[in-house]
């Protein structure tokens, strides 16, 4: 299995209890992280001058998250693509940042697709899972990484299933509805129209995670620089609080649904 992200955090906060439950389970799961996220905000104060706009060393600092992160899940392989530092985080959509030479929705589609390509050749993955066409909540990144990932799955044939890592509208309303009545939660619980979210009609596989959510919660805590961990919850440094249901979504955009509905592996043949 090979899940395909844009920043160091993303792997933990969108699909961080499949990653622990099916890496449990005995299959060979694989991260590529696409960029350091060079150009995140940062939550501790003591860790300002590492920012993009003082020291620049974000990047290398969360290189050690993300293992501490792949630590606590128990991912067997990570990559980043192109090597460490090839594609920089690209920043919120219309950021300067946008524009820097190395940005990752800047670099060459092709020389982008061929890297994942050759991330396939090593790995053989018979399941990827990434973002879908608006990248979760529109980050250009997240975007790109979509993008590179469907092209990369089409031309490399062997894939069997192609996923999107998506937000349950239901699962996140009522996660909501929990928060508010929690008065032990440190962040600002926004409305339910806030969060991006995917009709659970078009949401077509539902992983139960509840025996993993601790692993997730512990990879949640080693993004320190991005993430702050609440009463059955996390911010971003926006402060806002997001629920952490029992279960991940997904839908199927390529591959057998049979067999689909609450395994990633569900209904595949033996290769
Ligand atoms: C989860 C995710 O994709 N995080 C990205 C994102 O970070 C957000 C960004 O800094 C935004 O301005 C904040 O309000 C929000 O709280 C952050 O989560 O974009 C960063 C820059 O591209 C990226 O480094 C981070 O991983
Ligand atoms: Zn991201």
């Amino acid at each position: 299995m090979l899940f395909v992200h844009a920043h160091p955090d993303d792997e933990s906060i969108t699909t961080g209890g499949t990653i622990a439950r099916y890496a449990s389970e005995g299959a060979h799961v694989a991260v590529v992280t696409c960029t350091l996220g060079e150009e995140g905000e940062i939550i501790p104060p003591e860790l300002d001058q590492l920012g993009s706009w003082a020291g620049d060393q974000l990047g290398g600092y969360r290189i050690a998250e993300l293992a501490e992160a792949g630590a606590a899940l128990g991912w067997a392989e990570h990559r980043f693509l192109g090597g460490a530092g090839r594609w920089r985080d690209s920043g919120m959509a219309g950021t300067q940042a946008n524009e820097h030479p190395r940005a990752f929705v800047r670099g060459c589609f092709d020389e982008q697709v061929g890297q994942l390509l050759s991330v396939f050749e090593e790995l053989r993955p018979e399941v990827v899972v990434t973002y879908d066409a608006v990248g979760g909540y529109g980050h250009p990144d997240h975007i790109r990484a979509h993008e590179i990932t469907t092209a990369a799955v089409r031309l490399a044939g062997g894939v069997r299933r192609l996923f999107h890592t998506v937000s349950s509208a239901e699962a996140t309303a009522r996660g909501l509805a929990d928060l508010r009545r929690d008065e032990k939660v440190p962040f600002r619980v926004p409305s339910d129209e806030e969060l991006p979210v995917t009709p659970d009609a078009d949401i077509t596989t539902r992983v139960d995670i509840a025996a993993h959510r601790k692993a997730k919660f512990a990879a949640l805590r080693a993004h320190r620089t991005q993430v702050t961990v609440g009463p059955d919850c996390f911010a971003l440094s926006n402060g806002i609080a997001q629920p952490v249901p029992h279960t991940e979504f997904f839908v199927l955009v390529h591959g057998p649904s049979e067999g689909a509905e609450t395994d990633l592996l569900g209904g595949l043949p033996p290769c």
